[in-house]
């Protein structure tokens, strides 16, 4: 299998429907919340197909035929999209023209202060806090500002529990969606790849504890990366990665044994003992690698660290189940492989690793569903999933597109929701 469509794939979002019950009456749906994180800006707003459908065209559907019983009479569904985008943080300028051009920072005019008539959007991520007054003097919103792990862990709740095929395992270069029990979800593990790691405990809507970080995350890989290679960007230095050959610059166990295993300690001769240790050779100068091999040993050396500590603190509170989000992972096959095959190793088979296909868009997510009119609650969720079909067919909007897909890509989930 080619490892690149693979990688490509991963990245598109197979066609989901989600509905959503607003609790409140007449009140429009939230259009904007937006994650700044320290590399990349994440948008997740929301648009409806057209106007409202004439009367006798409407869905009409009741919240007891989705097992919402409680009463009421029947409402009549619209049919929308939750679309998402990103933005290099460094590139801010590009974010605000794109709301503006979009009108994303009027549409909806939810969440007004009462007196002022400002516009309120809800934000997280430590830019939320950083660029308050950008985005009230560029576009005259305020900021609401969310806690970014809340919003995580509400975001991942929420992929998991409302849109169908979004978790998977990645093993042998073959992706394999998992049916999410919602009874049995909780405890997991949340492992988010942003610029940094964050590790954390889920044990339910709300309830979690950030339990273990570390610094050496996706901003490693890129920082130290376009420093060693010279690269451009993020996915030029993700591509190299796939020629690249780790073992040029890895010192592998061979290499220290003169090509025999370790077997009484359980090290292959190929398991690498010490990542990037053949670049101590005093003969040669980083201009003697190649851009490829460096890419591919950095990748492997950070995403089997954060596989390793990630099972280390799966092991220490007794989790099974661990996924792994943060836009660090990119739908990379390479950087899943390696994930996977390190809690694979570490676990000795008891762990598995899962990865998100909205992987990037955990917290916007979160900091999108935090709306409080929006007001779908676990169980409409939880009955809402059974209605979705399962389907198979792909499709994605792109919104510049670009060959390669560039930060701006855009990505949309369908929703139905009710109106009243
Ligand atoms: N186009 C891109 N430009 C820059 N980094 C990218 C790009 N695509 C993927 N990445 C990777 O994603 C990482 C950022 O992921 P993410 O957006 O989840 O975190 P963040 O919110 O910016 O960081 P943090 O949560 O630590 O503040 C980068 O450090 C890099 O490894
Ligand atoms: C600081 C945050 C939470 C900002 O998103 C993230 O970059 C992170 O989790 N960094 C790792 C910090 C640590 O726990 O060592």
């Amino acid at each position: 299998m080619d490892v690149k469509d693979v990688a490509d794939r991963a990245l598109l979002p197979d066609e989901a429907s989600i509905t959503m019950l607003q609790a409140e009456s007449r009140s429009p749906m939230p259009h904007l919340a937006i994650d700044i994180g320290g590399s990349l800006i994440k948008l997740v707003y929301y648009s409806r197909n057209g106007d409202w459908l004439p009367e006798d065209n409407k869905i009409w559907s009741s919240k007891e035929s989705l097992g919402v019983s409680n009463g009421e009479t029947n409402h009549p569904l619209s049919e929308g999209r939750l679309h998402f985008a990103k933005f290099e943080t460094s590139k801010i300028n590009d974010c605000i023209e794109f709301i503006q051009s979009k009108q994303l920072h009027v549409g909806g005019q939810h969440h007004e202060v009462p007196s002022k008539n400002k516009i309120v959007i809800k934000a997280t991520g430590g830019g939320a806090f950083k660029f308050t007054d950008l985005f009230k003097e560029k576009l005259g919103i305020l900021l609401d500002k969310e806690d970014e792990m809340d919003c995580l862990v509400a975001g991942a709740n929420f992929l998991l529990k409302a849109v169908q095929r979004e978790a998977f395992i990645y093993m042998d270069g073959q992706k394999e969606f998992v049916q999410i029990d919602h009874k049995d979800l909780y405890p997991y593990l949340l492992i988010n790849i942003g610029s940094g790691v964050s590790m954390i405990k889920v044990d339910g809507d709300g309830k979690f504890e950030r339990v273990s970080g570390t610094s050496v995350g996706g901003g490693t890989f890129w920082g130290l990366g376009r420093l060693l290679t010279k690269c451009q960007s993020f996915d030029e230095l993700l591509e190299l990665s796939r020629v690249g050959n780790n073992r040029v610059i890895d010192m592998l166990v061979g290499d220290i044994y003169g090509g025999t295993d370790y077997a009484k300690i359980g090290l292959s001769s190929t398991n690498i003992a010490s990542s990037f240790g053949k670049a101590i050779s005093v003969d040669k100068e980083l201009e003697d690698y190649n851009p490829e091999d460096i890419s591919r040993s950095l990748l492997r050396m950070i995403s089997n660290n954060i596989g390793q500590i990630a099972y280390l603190n799966a092991l220490r509170y007794g989790l099974k189940r661990i996924f792994f989000g943060g836009f660090f992972i990119r739908g990379h096959a390479y950087t899943m492989d390696t994930i996977s095959v390190a809690v694979h190793y570490w676990s000795k088979g008891e762990a598995q690793a899962m990865f998100l296909r909205h992987e990037g868009f955990l917290g916007a997510l979160g900091a999108f569903t935090s709306y409080e009119r929006h007001g779908f609650d676990d169980l409409m969720v939880h009955q809402l999933t059974q209605l979705c079909p399962r389907r198979e067919s792909c499709s994605e909007d792109i919104l510049h597109s670009a060959p390669h897909r560039d930060v701006n890509e855009e990505k949309t989930i369908d929703c139905n929701v009710f109106t009243s």
